[in-house]
């Protein structure tokens, strides 16, 4: 099977800021149109207004003749339900990113309890149509790492989509049989996963690399 794509999107994108941002940036644009920028900054984009400086910070770091288009996101914490209407409004952020606290870099901002603290701003979601974008795995001490995902779909997302099932919903770089099935078993157009490769190339063996 042959795919052809006229211009890729990058669907995950970290850019970072400062000299990583100037440096990184230009190598992105010279292959992609578009790109979800993920919102991990240190510290995290969770205001519609830190998304349009970001996405200012991205567009002055590019080549002039560019014509790349940074899709922002939004960093879940304790985000209000008036701050998803901004993000909407402002038509250059695109989703909201849901990082578990302490599963990954710079997620220590991240959420504790999805359905203790985050309802009322997921249903706002449902009604403004804005897609979470998930970074799916649990963070529990007694969950084997290689589980991490498939437990996040047992215990979070599959409870979140029974709860909002007009809810979009994209897992980030998927990992597990588990996960592809899962995105397979929902209602078409309402879940879907994205892979990166770095993520697939990551293996058992990695982890002891260099001994233990
Ligand atoms: N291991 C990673 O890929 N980490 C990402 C965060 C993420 O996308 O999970 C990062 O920001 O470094």
């Amino acid at each position: 099977m042959e795919l052809s794509i006229t211009q890729p999107d990058d669907w995950h994108l970290h850019l970072r800021d400062g000299k990583l941002l100037e440096a990184v940036v230009s190598h992105c644009s010279d292959h992609f149109g578009r790109a979800i920028i993920m919102p991990n900054r240190k510290p995290p984009v969770t205001k519609t207004s830190e998304a349009m400086a970001y996405r200012e910070a991205i567009l002055k770091a590019l080549p002039e003749s560019s014509k790349f288009t940074p899709l922002m996101t939004i960093y879940l914490t304790d985000t209000t339900p008036h701050e998803i209407k901004l993000a909407r409004e402002s038509r250059v952020v695109f989703a909201v990113k849901l990082y578990p606290a302490g599963a990954t870099t710079n997620s220590q901002h991240g959420v504790t309890n999805l359905f203790r603290k985050c309802l009322p701003v997921l249903e706002e979601m449902v009604q403004q149509n804005m897609p979470l974008l998930v970074h799916g795995e649990v963070t529990s001490l007694d969950v084997d790492v290689f589980d991490r995902e498939k437990v996040f779909i047992d215990e979070v997302l599959d409870p979140l989509i029974q709860k909002f099932p007009r809810l979009k919903v994209v897992m980030e770089h998927i990992t597990t049989k588990d996960a592809v099935k899962f995105v397979e078993s929902c209602d078409d157009g309402f879940v879907a996963a994205t892979v990166t490769p770095q993520h697939l190339a990551l293996n058992r063996n990695s982890i002891f690399q260099g001994g233990l």
